[in-house]
């Protein structure tokens, strides 16, 4: 394909100079302080038994903890070290007749967890992007089949024959109508003096509050609740919103818009998200075909609409484009607060993270927000040709139409006036159709793992495919993070469920990845799957050291060891480190402070039950589960997150552990106090009481939760009576483990 116009490259890669060197300075000062602290531990082993002064099990296991962490340390390392930037030059790009088309999917499940108004916000921006319409289509996948959904889409498609000619017309930046319309929104556009621009936005405000309306009384006149969504039991239906047409008003071509519910049964698997993306690539293979493919979840709107211009820059940039699969663009959040307690908006992941990897082979696949060539996704099958008839059919089913479709690039049989019947688009979406086939384990987005997104990319790249970052100012893309504890931590454990899952199965990146792709490459996929593991030695450093304390054992150099400095080095090394990362990406010291608490708080609870669930799976106790997060806004919620205060109105398997752990420390901190007051050992049990005062200094929230605060969101009494029983079992437990063998 013709790509820049002469000479001038479409986009450019710098390696961010200053921060590699940073960063390699530190992994080497760093490492060599592991150096020495392995040494010391390792020398306590060999030592006379009567000389160690300490025991042996508490001992092995601190040790076996630091291990662990200086393992995921180390495998992290691997985003540190070449982080580059990208710059695009959209306007180099090739005329609008001469660029490929895209096909957006976007998936939504639940009508009442992901509201309607939303999802259409998500299709309506979608839609407006600005890119030729004729060749931009549309598909939204409803899982739950919902009646309501299907309304919405076509009050959408008739609101959008108003918005897109006014986004046009008057070059509107943020295409989505309720961020537009949103009082917080400050209208920058061209035409702000002009009184047509005005009366035109007056005019189409009100549109779209009528669309609104339409929407609402919908859902008012259906009496619609929650048993009246047949959830996993329904007929395939597809709908299209109407054929490309041109309005005669404004003359602007309209997208194509597809409304798609595949076929669901009881006990036929449907594999989630992966499952209905794949539904949705196999019914626009044979309506609109298009060589490249938007993702989007349904809460995430474009907020800017150059995102397919931006992406093209990669796409067809004739250096990259043969290996590259997928333009990246960071997950951002519209309703992120200024010091994010919940971390909710990921922050080390789509920013540093995602570089470090954009500088190696590229960044993981991240489920949404992402421009993926349609071929990449078809496994090498594709260009074998239409000889082989029947393993095409082995791989991809038995549509005869699909199976044209894969060498028909970018011909849309739909637009060509065949198939108005959608005949094949249904034989598509049905149940039966994947049966036999190889769609999702060789063709289309992956089944053997809840973080499709994670496997999908992990694969891709280890069949010699690439990725790219891109990350411009303003946001491209913006969506709902959860902004509660609960809602926090059930989407950690699902996340770290399904990526520990993949470090223990065939698919482990540090085996199956590094025999396929770079090794500092296949090292950051190991970190993400072996993220979770953080459970292990944060639950030990939260007993331990404070059990022994309790009892005068010490498990760390004194003070006048020539060992302390290493370990007090150790520890000031990762936290300033972590600091100046959190700094350098526009955190405050508080986001910090509240990033080293989520870590702790995530490490004891979902990271726990993540891998646990992993495990539970793996032997085949349990099954997969994918429940969609909420995206509902509940105000009160949202009041107590935005003023940085934790809702712990959250399951007790969460709530219980992280008080039990803080009360364990409170209680041997002040045992270990009075111990050096009597006792005066100071120097020999220093670290582990600034342990236990970090703990809780850095957890001070949860005890005000506990203790002080009198709103909804703090720890009910009843709660920490169960965190106080949990307490005594624990102690009773370690004393009579630890001390006693
Ligand atoms: O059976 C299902 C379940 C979910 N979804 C859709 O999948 C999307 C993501 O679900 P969400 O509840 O928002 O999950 P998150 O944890 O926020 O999603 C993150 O993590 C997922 C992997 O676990 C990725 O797929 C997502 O892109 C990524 O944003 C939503 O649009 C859902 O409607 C379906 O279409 N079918
Ligand atoms: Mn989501």
């Amino acid at each position: 394909m013709e790509a820049s116009q002469g000479t001038l490259p479409l986009n450019t890669c710098h390696v961010q100079k200053p921060l590699l060197i940073i960063n390699r300075l530190h992994m080497l000062l760093h490492s060599t302080a592991l150096g020495f602290l392995f040494y010391y531990r390792v020398r306590f082993l060999f030592q006379n038994p009567e000389n160690r002064g300490s025991h042996l099990l508490p001992w092995l296991l601190v040790f076996a903890s630091e291990i662990i962490l200086s393992f995921i340390w180390f495998l992290g390392q691997a985003y540190r070290w070449r982080p580059v930037s990208r710059c695009v030059f959209p306007e180099r790009l090739p005329g609008d007749d001469k660029l490929p088309a895209v096909d957006v999917f976007i998936c939504t499940a639940d009508p009442i967890k992901e509201p309607t108004i939303e999802v259409m916000n998500t299709v309506l921006s979608s839609m407006a992007l600005d890119y030729p319409q004729e060749k931009l289509h549309v598909y939204l996948s409803d899982d739950g089949c919902s009646p309501i959904t299907l309304y919405g889409m076509r009050k959408a498609f008739e609101f959008a024959r108003w918005w897109l000619p006014f986004c046009r017309r008057y070059r509107i930046k943020n295409r989505c109508p309720k961020a537009y319309f949103s009082s917080v929104e400050i209208d920058d556009s061209d035409f702000v003096r002009s009184s047509l621009y005005m009366e035109d936005k007056q005019k189409i405000k009100g549109k779209y509050e009528a669309f609104k309306e339409d929407i609402q009384t919908f859902i008012k006149d259906k009496a619609f609740s929650k048993d009246s969504i047949t959830v996993g039991d329904h007929s395939p239906v597809i709908e299209v919103m109407q054929e490309n047409i041109i309005d005669d008003v404004d003359n602007v071509k309209m997208p194509l818009l597809v409304y798609v519910s595949r076929e669901r049964k009881p006990f036929s698997p449907h594999h989630f998200k992966a499952g209905a993306l794949n539904a949705l690539l196999r019914v626009s293979a044979v309506m609109s075909n298009s060589p490249y493919i938007l993702v989007l979840d349904c809460d995430m709107f474009c907020n800017d609409a150059t995102s397919a211009r931006y992406a093209m820059c990669f796409h067809l940039d004739p250096k990259i484009s043969s290996t590259l699969a997928f333009v990246q663009f960071p997950q951002k959040f519209h309703n992120i607060s200024k010091n994010d307690i919940y971390d909710s908006q990921l922050r080390s992941l789509f920013t540093l993270q995602w570089q470090g990897m954009d500088g190696l082979k590229g960044p993981v696949l991240s489920g949404t927000g992402f421009y993926m060539k349609r071929v990449s996704l078809y496994g090498n099958h594709a260009n074998e040709g239409r000889t082989h008839m029947l393993p095409l059919q082995e791989y991809f089913g038995s549509s005869n139409e699909f199976i044209n479709s894969l060498t028909q690039n970018d011909t849309s049989v739909f637009s060509s006036g065949q198939n108005t019947l959608l005949e094949e688009p249904h034989l598509l979406v049905s149940c039966r159709y994947e049966i036999g086939t190889k769609w999702g384990q060789d063709v289309g987005f992956l089944y053997d793992s809840v973080v499709e997104d994670f496997l999908t990319g992990f694969i891709l790249h280890c069949n010699g495919w690439t990725s790219v970052f891109c990350e411009p100012s303003r946001p491209q893309f913006l969506g709902t993070a959860t902004t509660n504890l609960n809602d926090v931590l059930i989407q950690g454990t699902r996340w770290y469920s399904g990526l520990f899952e993949n470090g223990i199965s065939k698919f482990c990146p540090l085996i199956y990845g590094s025999l396929r792709m770079p090794l500092l490459q296949s090292l950051c996929f190991a970190e993400l799957t072996y993220f979770p593991l953080y459970c292990l030695p944060l639950w030990c450093f939260a007993t331990i050291p404070q059990l022994c304390l309790l009892n005068g054992i010490p498990l760390y150099p004194k003070v006048t060891d020539p060992y302390f400095i290493i370990f007090l080095f150790i520890f000031v090394s990762s936290l300033s480190k972590h600091l100046l990362e959190v700094f350098l990406t526009g955190g405050t010291l508080q986001k910090w402070i509240n990033e080293q608490r989520i870590w702790m708080m995530k490490s004891t609870t979902c990271h726990l039950y993540g891998c646990l669930d992993a495990l539970l799976k793996k032997i085949g106790i349990r099954e997969a589960s994918f429940l969609p997060t909420n995206k509902a806004e509940d105000d009160e919620q949202t009041l107590l997150y935005q003023i940085d205060k934790y809702n712990f109105r959250a399951s007790n398997i969460f709530i219980v552990p992280m008080l039990a752990l803080l009360t364990i420390n409170i209680c041997c901190l002040v045992v270990g106090v009075y111990r050096v007051i009597l006792v005066g050992d100071w120097g020999k049990m220093l670290i582990q009481n600034v342990l236990a005062g970090f703990i809780i200094t850095v957890n001070y929230p949860v005890i005000e939760g506990a203790v002080i605060r009198k709103d909804k969101g703090r720890i009910s009494q009843s709660v920490a009576i169960h965190a106080i029983l949990a307490t005594m079992f624990l102690l009773a437990f370690y004393k009579l483990v630890l001390v006693n063998v």
